[in-house]
């Protein structure tokens, strides 16, 4: 192909819809992961994004310590004689931090896409707050009683529950691949020149 067909070619594909754009589902589930990130837990880090029925983000969480207790202080660990001495009584849950953090008046009728199936404590925060839908990505916990506990309480309470299974096996945010002057992913847009190709 020649410089001028091509031009002409990459012209044209610039004028039509972009086909790789995130879905709604992808994009929500994205933001979840995105916020798990900021966890400071060494074994799971946990991201919830709460959204409502415009499709509107109003909440996001991830699992961490409660406000003034220090990161730095209190333990990360799992294992211990000592059950003060492990996480588990100090961590608030991502799916609790995404509630309590809501930028709207309440949750009411919202969705909640999280990346591990919620525990019992927070299936009840979730019924309580009045979510109807979670989308979960893991479910590593099927086997539990917290899980079990909490799909029993969602069933009984119609609470709407899927597992999202993506369709992309990445979502990537790589700085160094954005063309900062016109703001095009180079990956997305294979026949935009890069000076590579
Ligand atoms: O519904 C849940 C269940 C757990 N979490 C958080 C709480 C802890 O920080 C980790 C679990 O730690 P493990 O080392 O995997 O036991 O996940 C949550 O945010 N939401
Ligand atoms: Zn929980």
């Amino acid at each position: 192909m020649d410089k001028a067909t091509d031009d002409l070619a990459n012209m044209n594909l610039s004028e039509q819809k972009r086909a790789d754009y995130l879905d709604w589902n992808e994009y929500f589930m994205a933001t979840a992961f995105l916020a798990a990130r900021r966890s400071k837990d060494p074994n799971t880090q946990v991201g919830a994004c709460i959204v409502n029925e415009e499709r509107k983000i109003v909440g996001v969480g991830y699992n961490g310590f409660p406000l003034g207790c220090s990161d730095d202080e209190f333990p990360w660990g799992k294992a211990s004689l000592d059950p003060l001495g492990t996480k588990y009584l100090y961590v608030c849950h991502a799916e609790m931090n995404a509630i309590l953090n809501k930028n709207s008046s309440d949750v009411k009728n919202c969705t909640m896409y999280v990346a591990l199936f919620p525990c019992n404590e927070c299936a009840k925060i979730i019924i309580q707050s009045k979510i109807k839908e979670v989308i979960y990505m893991s479910d590593k916990h099927a086997h539990k009683n917290t899980t079990i506990a909490a799909k029993k309480m969602f069933d009984a309470a119609g609470i709407k529950y899927w597992q999202f299974v993506p369709s992309k096996s990445r979502i990537v945010i790589d700085f160094s691949e954005i063309d900062w002057d016109n703001l095009n992913q180079l990956p997305a847009t294979p026949t935009k020149s890069n000076g590579l190709n």
